[in-house]
């Protein structure tokens, strides 16, 4: 029997704690949370994305690690089930979008290094949404930080999301990847578009369970 392991991914603001909480507090998963607030680069990232973005990108990396190798010793030794609101290669999305080609290449080693023994989420939950969604989601959130986030930033990288995407699910046919469009699923308002969506999650699970 297989532990599943579920990473909810897609751009900025798409929805994926949101819909994290709600597995894990359904299905009694534990969840596993991107570290946001301590990220001391960010703020100043959003003013000026080239002087500080090896010093974010490097941040997550290592808190990603941190966490990661923590789960791995707890889903060794309890067998407990895990829902992340992210997925490690999303270092790799950002990175590429923020960082100068010779920056990318040294930090690509980097995160392949770090990468290399961690535990990989089994089922991928990928949420997209238009640049007009996600702009009025992390308007709605009223980030501080966030409120210089440039649209064509938030755009670029939800391209970026949608190509990495792709060709992850053809290197892993393995990883059964669920898409949701966040334009049309209001899984925060509407109780039948939660339902749908967790019901969607739970049978896929169910097939991983049982591999
Ligand atoms: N499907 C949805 N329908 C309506 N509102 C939503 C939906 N998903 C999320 N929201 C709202 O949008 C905002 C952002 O959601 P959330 O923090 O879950 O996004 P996120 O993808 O985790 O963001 P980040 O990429 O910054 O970590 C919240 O205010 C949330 O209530
Ligand atoms: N540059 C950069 N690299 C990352 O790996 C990364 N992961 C998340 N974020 C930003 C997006 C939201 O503002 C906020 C919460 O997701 O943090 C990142 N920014």
């Amino acid at each position: 029997m297989t532990i599943p392991f579920i990473a909810v991914e897609g751009p900025i603001g798409v929805g994926k704690t949101t819909l994290s909480r709600a597995i894990a507090e359904s299905q009694n998963f534990q969840l596993l949370k991107e570290i946001v607030e301590e990220n001391p680069f960010l703020s100043k990232f959003y003013d000026d994305i080239e002087a500080w973005s090896f010093q974010t990108e490097m941040f997550f990396l290592c808190n990603r690690y941190k966490q990661l190798s923590d789960i791995k010793k707890e889903i060794l030794l309890s067998n407990t089930p895990v829902v992340a609101d992210y997925h490690v290669f999303k270092n790799l999305i950002f990175a590429k979008r923020t960082l100068e080609q010779n920056e990318y290449k040294k930090y690509e080693e980097i995160y392949k290094i770090l990468t290399r023994d961690m535990p990989a989420p089994n089922v991928i939950v990928y949420l997209y949404a238009s640049q007009e969604t996600l702009m009025k989601r992390i308007a709605l959130r009223g980030r501080e930080f966030e409120k210089n986030m440039d649209p064509a930033y938030l755009t670029q990288l939800a391209n970026d999301y949608e190509m990495f995407i792709d060709v992850f699910e053809e290197e892993n046919p393995h990883i059964p990847v669920l898409r949701f469009n966040g334009d049309h699923l209001d899984f925060v308002n509407k109780k039948e578009d939660m339902e749908y969506v967790l019901t969607s999650i739970v049978e896929v699970i169910q097939g991983v369970q049982e591999r």
